[in-house]
């Protein structure tokens, strides 16, 4: 452990994390996400490439202002037969509003050979003389050493002349890239240790790919080797497999390896906040398994593990969950003991005597309704219906009396192909018995409709439900149209609230109305308490 050395972080998430297939950030994203690492503590803030498209021109046009962090440009060195001065993507560069220029060049000598075709020395003049225009213009440069391992592993002595070639020019950093990702962890801390009898690792970067999943444990090694600053993205976003993700190397550095960084303890806790808000603005589901931020990186499921954790968390936690911003989660499934559903309890605030007999009854229900198909391990809304169910709490908020659900397929009036469905619902709401019908694109949709429109004027707090998200999966695939099926519904109550639900049917249709069932009677219970506990059997 090197205690107070202090290593620069370096986010190019809007950069390289914008090569990422299928991520396409609009500047308004570009502001927010370069706002939230600034808050975090980030060191460098690459934005984009100024010149290269309306975004980013956009984006460089007018920059959030950072309290922190340095806000940084990327771009290429100069096209041969240009001066630097007049080569248009530097000129570009100089004029953009940034406070540094990261600038990538060829240290490859197949690379000079084939995709630049000059002449290898003429590289080594593109470099300086670039870099050199970009620390007169703007103050600081960066060189990205492109394809930096495998050049050094085919021409040691060019690769390092073409750091030099930088280095000398005024570049602040020499950042050593392992663009095609192919690199191993050994190897690079090997060639690292022997770039750093050159160049003061205090002005040595990593920047690597995850082509072998070794992305954090290449740049580690970089870092054990003596570099000083990391470059990534958050959740591993980047061209191909991605980059180093710097949200599982920041809280490894910092906690693990005692290193010093731009962002506090405080900043720290800052981090499950910084990658959910990521992926929030790509829309994309939250990576439950992601270290350190995943919903599982603290959920503790085998009995064993719980009945020790309840004892002291450290038995099977490598790092207390809020230094990151995490929380720990108890799962119940059928791998569960008494001290699972204990502890569950606990958090979604039940009290309840240790030796209740109820229980060892509700441990007995959840294992055999997850062999039936059930899956309470990521159905938390269910799981806390059924215990509440179990200790008499949840009221019937309405009672289903029928439903029944009818599909079309026609010919429509402009001769179009269409399906559509309808569904009839019959419910008890209170003392009042309703009866709607709607349409839907589908099946669940028109039953989903038919609910609400019984449901709404009585309770009012249904007003923002919706559905996020609709899983479903075949349980028993060998009996093909008659299998099992398994439902899951992701609902939001349209505050930030999100809930899952399941249920379980050889029909699909049924299978949804009782995840829906549950969905609706978690938002009715968390919005008008327990009511009357007099109907509380667990009929649908
Ligand atoms: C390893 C990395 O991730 S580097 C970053 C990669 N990111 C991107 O490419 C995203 C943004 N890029 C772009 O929008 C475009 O590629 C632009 C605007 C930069 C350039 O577009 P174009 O001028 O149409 O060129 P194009 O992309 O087709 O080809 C790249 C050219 O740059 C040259 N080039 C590549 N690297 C360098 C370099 N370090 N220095 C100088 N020239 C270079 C190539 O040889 C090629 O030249 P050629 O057209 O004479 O064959
Ligand atoms: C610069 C860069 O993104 C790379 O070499 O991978």
């Amino acid at each position: 452990m090197t205690m107070g050395d202090r290593i620069y972080l370096f986010d190019t998430t809007l950069r390289d994390g914008a090569q990422t297939q299928g991520v396409d950030f609009s500047v308004a994203d570009k502001v927010a996400i370069a706002r939230e690492l600034d808050l975090l503590g980030i060191d460098y803030v690459e934005g984009g490439w100024p010149g290269a498209n309306p975004t980013d021109d956009a984006f460089f046009a007018d920059p959030p202002e950072l309290r922190n962090a340095t806000f940084t440009a990327f771009g290429m060195t100069r096209r041969p037969g240009r001066s630097a001065a007049n080569d248009p993507g530097l000129v570009g560069l100089t004029s953009a509003k940034c406070d540094a220029v990261c600038m990538v060049g060829k240290t490859w000598d197949f690379h000079v050979d084939v995709a630049l075709n000059i002449p290898r020395e003429e590289n080594l003049e593109l470099i300086r003389d670039s870099i050199a225009l970009i620390v007169e213009r703007k103050g600081e440069a960066l060189f990205d050493a492109e394809h930096f391992f495998d050049g050094f592993k085919a021409n040691p002595d060019y690769a390092m002349r073409c750091l030099l070639a930088a280095y000398e020019a005024g570049a602040r950093w020499i950042v050593l890239c392992d663009t095609n990702g192919g690199t191993l962890p050994d190897e690079v801390e090997s060639i690292v240790r022997a770039v750093a009898e050159r160049i003061p690792g205090t002005s040595l970067g990593i920047h690597t790919h995850n082509d072998t999943d070794n992305a954090v444990a290449n740049s580690l090694a970089a870092i054990r080797a003596g570099a000083r600053m990391v470059q990534g993205t958050l959740n591993g976003l980047g061209e191909r497999c991605g980059n180093a993700n710097l949200v599982s190397l920041i809280p490894t550095l910092m906690l693990k390896m005692g290193y010093e960084t731009g962002i506090t303890a405080d900043g720290l806790r800052r981090l499950s906040h910084v990658s959910r808000t990521l992926d929030e603005r790509l829309n994309r589901a939250p990576n439950r398994h992601a270290p350190y931020v995943g919903e599982s990186a603290f959920a503790h499921k085998g009995g064993l593990h719980v009945s020790a954790v309840e004892k002291d968390p450290a038995s099977y936690e490598h790092v207390e969950p809020s230094t990151v911003g995490n929380r720990r989660t108890i799962v119940v499934s059928d791998q569960a003991g008494r001290s699972n559903l204990l502890a569950r309890f606990r958090e979604i605030g039940i009290e309840i005597d240790a030796k209740d007999e109820r229980i060892n009854t509700l441990v007995d229900l959840v294992k055999r309704r997850e062999y039936d198909g059930y899956a309470y391990d990521g159905a938390e809304a269910s799981f806390e219906l059924l215990a509440r169910r179990g200790l008499g709490e949840v009221p019937d908020f309405f009672r289903l009396q029928s439903f029944r659900v009818i599909d079309e397929r026609r010919w429509n009036a402009r001769n179009e192909l269409i399906t559509l469905s309808e569904a009839t619902i019959k419910l008890d709401v209170g003392t009042q018995s309703v009866m709607t019908v709607a349409e839907g694109n589908g099946p669940v949709n028109a039953l989903d409709t038919a609910l609400r429109k019984a449901l709404l004027p009585v309770y009012p707090a249904l007003e923002g439900l919706r559905l996020v998200d609709y899983k479903v999966r075949i349980l028993t695939p060998n009996d093909g149209t008659k299998a099992v099926t398994r439902v899951m519904i992701e609902s939001t109550d349209g505050y930030g609230n999100r809930w899952t639900t399941v249920g379980v049917s050889a029909n699909v249709i049924d299978a949804s109305y009782n995840a829906l069932h549950d969905s609706i009677t978690y938002r009715l219970f968390r919005a008008l308490g327990t009511g009357t506990p007099d109907a509380s059997s667990d009929d649908r």
